[in-house]
């Protein structure tokens, strides 16, 4: 056994911020140069922007059938955001960990409490602050996808969402996207390492040493 056949747990990797600061550009550059990584796809009752398609963006479900989801306990967590619902599918992501593979998820700060206090081990929060509110509200504006009134609402709700920073285990400001990206990798490839989540480290040192001896 060489050093890449160490098997490994795979991880939770949750970004969380208030909506405009960054996150899902952030989480498609790390998608493009991560290919052990993968992104869940939540299922939501929040209509579709344009541009937006089923089964990458979200799952877009009725009411009724995301309460069918919740009752069958076909979630690992879910959370009301701006009125509408939305959840994470549990059968994607526990096979994805079974393989050894990291999971992503832009999930708000309810969702990753409950992924803590189901999971705590696997999770690693990552929370991005935009670098000003001035720019935070240029953001959502030139994303251009949304009305003024739903820009307003967000912004509105934005202090709200920010006051949850402190529960994350790390905190970036996305200032520049190629930074922020870089500091997301970094944090990855060193939770990566962690010895817990190297399962396969002791056989593997028992065979260094087991040859060294
Ligand atoms: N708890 C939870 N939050 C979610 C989920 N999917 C999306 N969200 C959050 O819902 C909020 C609104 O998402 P969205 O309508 O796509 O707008 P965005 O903020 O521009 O990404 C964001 O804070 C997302 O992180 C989910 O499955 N669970
Ligand atoms: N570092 C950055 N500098 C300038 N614009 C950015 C930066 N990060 C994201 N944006 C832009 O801001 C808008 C909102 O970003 P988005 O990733 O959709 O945010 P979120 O998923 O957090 O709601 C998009 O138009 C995106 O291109």
């Amino acid at each position: 056994m060489n050093e890449n056949a160490i098997k490994r747990r795979g991880l939770m990797l949750v970004l969380s911020s208030p909506s405009g600061a960054g996150k899902t550009t952030i989480s498609r550059r790390l998608l493009d140069s991560e290919p052990a990584l993968s992104m869940s796809v939540s299922a939501t009752t929040r209509p579709p922007r344009p541009g937006e398609i089923e089964g990458r963006d979200y799952f877009f479900v009725s009411a009724s059938a995301f309460e069918q989801m919740v009752s069958k306990g076909a979630l690992l967590e879910h959370a009301t955001v701006f009125k509408n619902r939305y959840g994470t599918p549990r059968a994607a992501v526990e096979q994805a960990l079974s393989q050894g593979r990291d999971v992503m998820f832009d999930i708000d700060w309810q969702g990753t409490q409950q992924i803590a206090e189901a999971a705590r081990e696997d999770l690693v929060s990552v929370f991005v602050l935009p670098p000003s509110v001035e720019e935070l509200e240029r953001r959502l504006y030139q994303r251009a996808q949304d009305s003024e009134e739903v820009v307003r609402q967000r912004m509105a709700e934005a202090a709200a969402e920010m006051s949850h920073w402190a529960e994350y285990d790390y905190v970036i400001v996305n200032n520049d996207v190629e930074t922020s990206v870089a500091q997301v990798k970094a944090i990855l490839a060193a939770e990566r390492l962690k010895r817990e989540r190297q399962i396969g480290l002791r056989r593997f040192v028992e065979e260094l040493r087991g040859s060294g001896d």
